[in-house]
């Protein structure tokens, strides 16, 4: 618990040191090293590194005796606040955020989680300020472009990158960069990171009722074309029922999310329990974790919390995962 309080405070102690930085920028050079951007590459970050992550390889070698969940689902909320509370300017907080996502990330890796799916920016989310919007597409642009670095977790861990979402309403350059992420990464296997932007559930579910009706109409189109230019067998009325309706498996094998299984823990911070149109579909069995702590401020110790809480329960989803 000590060690994972000194990474929040080291966390934000950076964050803060960053958003102040252009106003005492020599001498923040001078004490954090030129590095500090990367999150600190300097001696006594590797030392504190080397000792952290031993720690955590002990707790998770233990949690590993139990059920490890497969997808891990993030609603990244409390951005906004944090900025507020430490009196950071307005943004910082987003990014202060993404950094705790990328701690997350590695967690997951050095666990066993195979998935992990986070709510970046929703439909909804263009109807904020203008500035607002512009500072977290800016971010999204920049972070995308880190990401696309040899050396970036990406590839160091074998993350392997998806955007999920209606990606046509993102800006161009923010799409362009997410599309390059995507096949940069596409042959990392290790871990799969689902970024929903321009996402929401009830879209997805829209979207893919229309691409499996279009579907079912192109077959029963070229089903026609070949009987009319055969002259081959009249296709029955029974046949073109069973292409009027849309189940189950179709369905899901056009959603956005239809790379990745159904979530284990949904997490949604600042101890919010709304979905808000996230996911919908895809966490009917899942575990619903909200900590009290801001996004920026989720660390080990609430990771560590939820996948117990997971095991505890993990009899009970599975049962109805198998409707028994
Ligand atoms: C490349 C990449 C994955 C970047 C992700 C960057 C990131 C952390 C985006 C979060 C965006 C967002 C709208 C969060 C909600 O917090 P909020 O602004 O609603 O905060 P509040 O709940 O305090 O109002």
């Amino acid at each position: 618990a000590l060690v994972e309080m000194w990474t929040v405070y080291y966390r934000q102690g950076l964050a803060i040191i960053s958003d102040y930085k252009e106003r005492i920028f020599s001498w923040y050079r001078f004490v954090m090293g030129p590095d500090t951007e990367n999150n600190g590459d300097s001696v006594a970050s590797k030392l504190f590194g080397t000792l952290n992550g031993f720690m955590r390889k002990f707790l998770f070698r233990i949690l590993s005796v139990g059920p490890v969940p497969n997808h891990l689902a993030f609603i990244l909320d409390g951005n906004r606040r944090y900025a507020k509370k430490w009196k950071l300017q307005e943004g910082t907080g987003h990014k202060c955020g993404f950094w705790a996502l990328m701690s997350i990330l590695k967690y997951c890796n050095e666990l066993g989680v195979k998935y992990v799916t986070i709510y970046a920016f929703s439909i909804d989310n263009f109807k904020r300020r203008p500035n607002e919007v512009q500072y977290v597409m800016d971010l999204m642009h920049e972070k995308i472009e880190g990401l696309l670095k040899e050396e970036s977790i990406m590839n160091q861990y074998g993350v392997r990158v998806y955007f999920i979402g209606n990606l046509k309403l993102l800006p161009e350059r923010v799409r362009v960069v997410a599309e390059k992420a995507m096949k940069a990464t596409e042959n990392n296997k290790n871990t799969v990171l689902l970024i929903c932007v321009a996402y929401t559930s009830t879209d997805e579910i829209v979207h893919a009722a229309q691409e499996s009706c279009q579907h079912e109409w192109d077959e029963i189109q070229a089903m026609k074309a070949s009987e009319s230019n055969d002259g081959g067998e009249i296709i029955s009325n029974e046949n073109q029922e069973e292409h009027r309706f849309i189940n189950l498996v179709d369905l899901e094998k056009y959603f956005y999310m239809g790379v990745a299984p159904d979530v284990d823990i949904l997490f949604r911070t600042s101890g919010e329990t709304r979905l808000s149109n996230f996911l919908l579909w895809q966490t009917s069995t899942c575990l619903l974790y909200s900590p009290r702590a801001l996004f920026p401020e989720l660390g080990l110790r609430h990771l560590v919390w939820s996948v117990l809480n997971f095991q505890r329960v993990y009899p009970y989803l599975e049962r109805r995962r198998k409707q028994v």
